[in-house]
């Protein structure tokens, strides 16, 4: 069990699945229509996470930094404030969520229905997307030029977690539904985690091992409604989220928030307030 959760590849099997489900990737009726319902509540724990962490301070030189003492660069205040001083602030947080400056990579990335969200945030400068299998990369490059907003913020490179450059850091890794379908999640989790940049995010999304995540995604969602192809998830490959949290280096990184979310039919993905249970998503943040 732990050797498994230390090696990083993909099985053979799981590979030929994603090739095969290329072709109807962005089909929003068709297999991946639980991926593209899952994008809105994804999006949005990525983007009220983002926002909450805006620094509206950087950049500034001192001693123009004229707020309150003790603040810590956050948007954050500590007890009350004027509200001459509320106004810039909330001027400045306004001003560095439209102002395009993360670099993002999307790990594991599909046909790119993340990929795409993530190219249209204003405050995203670019995206890297990378993904193991061929077709889907080719599917996730067609795609994005059909709208010309993020043709060249968007960039897709057929090549494995382990293939990336050392050296290549990010403001913000996503890496969603993804550490289920790998041999070993654990290296995974550590490779993600080395390109993140100082202060900067790793959002990820998978499933718990427990009864709930096994009757809903497997028995129910793939047998009995039939909303993914049977054989596509594997229950012995779920992480609980605490298994997770031993993985992170709690010296370099810090849990953020922690959520779980299901699906309601006729409602879509909701929230919950069980991350232990079922579907979660996880933001991590890079401290050193
Ligand atoms: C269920 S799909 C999720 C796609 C996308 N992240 C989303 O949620 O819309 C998992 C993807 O991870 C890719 N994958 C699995 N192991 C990988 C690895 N070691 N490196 C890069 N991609 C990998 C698969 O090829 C597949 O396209």
């Amino acid at each position: 069990m732990f050797l498994r959760r230390l090696s990083t590849a993909i099985s053979e099997a799981e590979k030929s699945h994603f090739n095969s489900l290329a072709a109807s990737w962005w089909d929003t009726t068709g297999p991946q229509r639980i991926l593209h319902k899952m994008n809105l509540v994804r999006m949005d724990f990525i983007n009220e996470t983002l926002r909450s962490h805006v620094k509206i301070n950087a950049g500034v030189p001192d001693e123009q930094k004229t707020f309150v003492p003790g603040w810590n660069h956050h948007n954050v205040l500590p007890g009350p404030v004027a509200e001459s001083i509320q106004t810039e602030i909330n001027r400045r947080i306004a001003q560095e969520l439209s102002r395009p400056r993360l670099s993002c990579l999307d790990i594991g990335c599909g046909g790119g229905i993340l990929s795409e969200s993530l190219a249209r945030l204003p405050m995203v400068a670019s995206v890297r997307g990378i993904d193991l299998s061929p077709e889907v990369i080719r599917v996730a490059d067609r795609h994005k030029a059909l709208d010309p907003a993020i043709t060249d913020k968007i960039d897709y490179q057929l090549k494995s977690i382990e293939q990336l450059d050392k050296d290549d850091q990010y403001d913000v890794v996503t890496m969603m539904e993804m550490l289920e379908h790998v041999e070993y999640p654990a290296l995974v989790l550590q490779t993600a985690m080395q390109h993140v940049k100082k202060d900067g995010f790793l959002f990820l999304s998978t499933i718990n091992r427990d009864l709930v995540s096994w009757l809903t995604t497997i028995v129910f969602g793939e047998y009995v409604l039939r909303i993914v192809p049977v054989g596509t998830h594997t229950y012995s490959k779920y992480i609980d989220r605490r298994e997770i949290a031993e993985f992170v280096d709690e010296t370099q990184f810090r849990v953020v928030d922690a959520r779980g979310c299901t699906y309601v039919p006729l409602r879509g993905w909701v929230f919950t307030s069980l991350p232990d249970t079922g579907n979660y998503l996880m933001a991590l943040q890079r401290m050193e």
